[in-house]
């Protein structure tokens, strides 16, 4: 595994993409929000971007939908090149970004019918029947009437998905979609994910909820100040965290010390130690541990998580720092 300092984890393999990027870099000011970014959408996948707050997916999400131009690098997008290629890709694009344009003063059908007049591929009669499919989708059926203005941030949010889907996407590219959501609308917005999945659209969905990206998505790219520190099959990337044996025991002292003689890596992790199985077997760690006379209380295979993952990938940095880049995902202040 690779901190950002160096090559990014790449797993996966040469397939269809519906997006790609190289080198993407942008400045504003003096500031870096995003760094040589080399990003694949595989046709078909549900990608999760994850990050903790100000590592770049948004500004990246924007880059990719022409919404911002990248002081440098290249984009690809369904095939085509950006900025030239825009008018053919994004019709078949659907997004949920950040402040979605909405009329404050019309209702919330009235205002996807306004969005649903500027969607090339949508016949002008179909527009009626297509905003309100959209909204019995995102469940903003009962809500359609009433003004944008007094809507709760969930219920704009919703609003915001429902046009994104009112017609069917090669791509829809979700930044945050749960923000705002109670349970419930989280649930809601996972089935849509999942549905979108099935139906064989390509997802690019942007969370600091490692919990969310580990529920929903087929694929991850990990963004850390700015660039791409882990990219590829969710699944492969766990797998590729290593195997580990954690070890409940009192005599940590005396287990680190006997471990290190055997030549197994190991550290002190709650009420004993995580023992890396790298090179080793998890009946050679306990015997190692029996014959020098530690009391071995339990010995479980560690289960790598999405967030275990995420913590290795960045925890040299934010140790400099004296925080936990844990904390900055799913503790910290939004
Ligand atoms: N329009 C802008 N002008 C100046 N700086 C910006 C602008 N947009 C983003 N930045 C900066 O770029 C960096 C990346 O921000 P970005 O919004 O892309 O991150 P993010 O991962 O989406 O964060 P969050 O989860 O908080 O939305 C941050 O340091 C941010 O302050």
């Amino acid at each position: 595994m690779t901190t950002s300092t160096s090559a990014p984890v790449t797993t996966g393999h040469k397939t269809a993409v519906a997006a790609r990027t190289k080198g993407l870099r942008k400045e504003y000011g003096s500031t870096v929000a995003v760094d040589r970014v080399d990003l694949e959408l595989p046709e078909g996948a549900v990608l999760g971007m994850l990050g903790p707050n100000g590592s770049g997916k948004t500004t990246t999400i924007r880059m990719l939908l022409g919404l911002v131009r990248p002081t440098q690098g290249e984009i690809e997008l369904l095939g085509k090149p950006l900025p030239d290629g825009a008018e053919h890709a994004l019709p078949h694009v659907g997004a949920l970004v950040e402040g979605p344009g909405f009329h404050p003063f019309l209702s919330g059908r009235e205002n996807l019918i306004r969005c649903a007049a500027f969607e090339p591929l949508l016949p002008k009669k179909q527009i009626k029947q297509a905003v309100e499919d959209a909204l019995e989708r995102v469940g903003l059926a009962q809500a359609a009437h009433r003004r944008y203005r007094g809507y709760s941030l969930g219920m704009k949010q919703r609003l915001g998905l429902a046009a994104a889907l009112l017609v069917p996407r090669k791509l829809v590219v979700l930044d945050e979609p749960t923000n705002g959501l109670d349970p419930a609308g989280t649930r809601e917005i996972r089935k849509i994910i999942a549905d979108l999945h099935e139906q064989g659209s390509t997802v690019l969905v942007s969370s600091h909820l490692l919990s969310e990206v580990e529920a929903t998505c087929t694929h991850v790219a990990v963004l850390h100040r700015g660039t791409v520190v882990a990219q590829g099959e969710l699944t492969e990337l766990l797998q590729a965290g290593g195997s580990a044996l954690q070890v409940i025991t009192p005599d940590v002292e005396t287990a680190l010390s006997a471990l290190r003689t055997a030549k197994i890596s190991a550290r002190p992790l709650g009420e004993g130690l995580r023992v890396e199985l790298a090179g080793t077997s998890a009946p050679q760690v306990i015997e190692t541990l029996v014959k020098a006379g530690v009391g071995v209380y339990e010995a479980t295979r560690w289960k790598t998580g999405l967030e275990e993952l995420f913590a290795r990938l960045t925890e040299a940095e934010e140790a400099e720092r004296g925080m936990s880049a844990v904390d900055t995902l799913d503790g910290g202040p939004r």
